[in-house]
């Protein structure tokens, strides 16, 4: 036994020799995980086998997790192929999902081979930013209003300093907000291929300390809550947050019976009582069934921040009864993706990405993560369609007893 190996290791963490997150100092990252289960095992009486077992190197997670032990293991499974005319998606696209809700993806899937049928969906991203809003306190609203002036007639100076942090971003324009004594900055960046998220915060750093050196602001916290990352807010259904991006399809009402098991009116009928009438009633931000069980389940299969389904759930679902067809769309306003950053480097992830088409830098960039957001709103989409017609048919609980129990 040496003094690296994880059982001493583990025991020098027990005599208060080393701290649980200093062990990657002593050891590789491989060893410094197994010494933090076998202390852990020893603690709890747990046998860690299997959140130990991953088909990854350690050392590949390090930029993502502290106090490694393991991997959680999600089933993932695929829906397609998706037939996708899009702004940057084009083509067949086979979508990773990964859940534990059995029924999800056999009705994501049934959606699929819905659209597939009716000859593909048309998807595009309308407006991309990623937002951060730093909040400065001020002597009074005079000062407040004297701020936001000089904010607004020097956005140039602003992006000199945010952009000479970042090769790839670039700031798109800052807005302020005043209440009483307290100036928010909502700055918004193109991020290209990245969600963009520690981007913007570096870059928004560097502008903060051009506002503080030429304003009487003091920036009290680099993210004043206004930006607004991980919780519900209408600012980021109303603006946008990462991409804004809709999915449509036409399908023919011969298709709705024999695909979907119901009519193209009973479809427009749930959606108008369920997505539209139910979501208003309810005080809701979104106005859809489940879009956040496909973003949901495909920001774990490919990396996303699984944090940001919150505004990937702002989604708005509408469904027509035309001449020609059952027209259905979804538009989600606030989804931030990226293929590049994050966790879109890990090996699961990274593969999942590349199952997609859509892995690492797009040419040009941002085009990778455009297309990325036209996927997921096309399977939200698929979703959409899928759930109301079960809902319609009144087969949602007796599918949940066959495949999701
Ligand atoms: C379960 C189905 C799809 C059966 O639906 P069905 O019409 O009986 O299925 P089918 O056997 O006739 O097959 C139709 C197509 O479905 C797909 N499909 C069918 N089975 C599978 C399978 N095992 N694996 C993969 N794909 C499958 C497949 O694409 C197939 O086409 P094919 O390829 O054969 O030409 C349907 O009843 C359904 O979609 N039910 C709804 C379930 C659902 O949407 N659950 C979502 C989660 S609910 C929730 O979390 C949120 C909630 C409900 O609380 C939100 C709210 O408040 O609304
Ligand atoms: N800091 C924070 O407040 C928060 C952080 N997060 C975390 O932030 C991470 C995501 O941040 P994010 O900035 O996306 O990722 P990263 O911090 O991993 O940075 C990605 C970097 O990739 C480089 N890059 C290379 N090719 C491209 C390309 N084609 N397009 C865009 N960038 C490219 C850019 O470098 P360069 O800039 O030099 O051009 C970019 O800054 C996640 O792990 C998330 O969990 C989440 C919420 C808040």
């Amino acid at each position: 036994m040496t003094d690296t190996d994880a059982e001493t290791l583990a025991e020098r963490v027990r005599e208060g020799e080393l701290r649980l997150y200093e062990l990657e100092e002593h050891a590789d990252a491989e060893t410094a995980a197994a010494a933090r289960r076998h202390l852990l095992a020893e603690e709890t009486g747990v046998d860690l086998d299997v959140i130990g077992e991953y088909a990854f190197d350690a050392a590949d997670a390090e930029p993502n997790i502290e106090n490694m032990i393991g991997a959680a293991q999600i089933p993932m499974g695929v829906v397609g192929p998706l037939p996708i005319d899009g702004g940057a998606a084009a083509g067949e696209h086979y979508l990773p999902l990964a859940t534990t809700e059995g029924a999800l993806l056999a009705s994501v899937n049934r959606g699929v081979s819905t659209i597939r049928n009716a000859g593909g969906a048309t998807a595009r991203v309308l407006k991309s930013g990623m937002t951060r809003a730093p909040v400065f306190r001020v002597e009074d609203v005079a000062e407040a209003g004297e701020v936001s002036a000089w904010v607004r007639e020097n956005v140039d100076r602003l992006a000199d300093a945010a952009e000479s942090t970042t090769s790839h971003g670039e700031l798109q324009d800052v807005t302020p907000y005043v209440v009483g004594d307290s100036v928010f900055l909502r700055f918004s960046y193109d991020t290209k291929d990245a969600m963009g998220m520690n981007m913007a915060t570096i870059a928004t750093e560097a502008a903060c300390e051009v506002v503080e050196s030429e304003t009487p602001a003091d920036l009290v916290a680099l993210s004043g809550n206004l930006c607004s990352d991980k919780k519900p807010a209408a600012i980021n259904a109303i603006e946008g947050r990462g991409r804004t991006v809709s999915a449509d399809v036409l399908i023919p009402h011969e298709q709705v019976e024999e695909r979907l098991d119901t009519t193209t009116a009973a479809i427009a009928e749930a959606n108008t009582r369920k997505n539209l009438v139910g979501s208003a009633k309810a005080g809701a931000l979104g106005f859809n069934a489940h879009a956040a069980n496909v973003v949901a389940a495909a920001f774990l299969a490919m990396g996303q921040d699984a944090a940001q389904v919150v505004e990937g759930s702002n989604a708005i679902t509408t469904v027509d009864a035309r001449e020609d067809g059952l027209y259905a769309s979804v538009t989600i306003a606030s989804l931030e993706v990226g293929t590049v950053g994050g966790g879109t480097g890990l090996p699961t992830q990274s593969e999942a990405l590349d199952v997609l088409g859509y892995g690492g830098g797009g040419d040009p960039a941002g085009s990778n993560a455009d297309a990325l957001a036209e996927v997921i709103a096309t399977g939200a989409l698929a979703g959409e369609l899928s759930l109301l017609a079960a809902l319609s048919s009144r087969h949602l609980s007796s599918a949940h007893a066959e495949l999701g129990r």
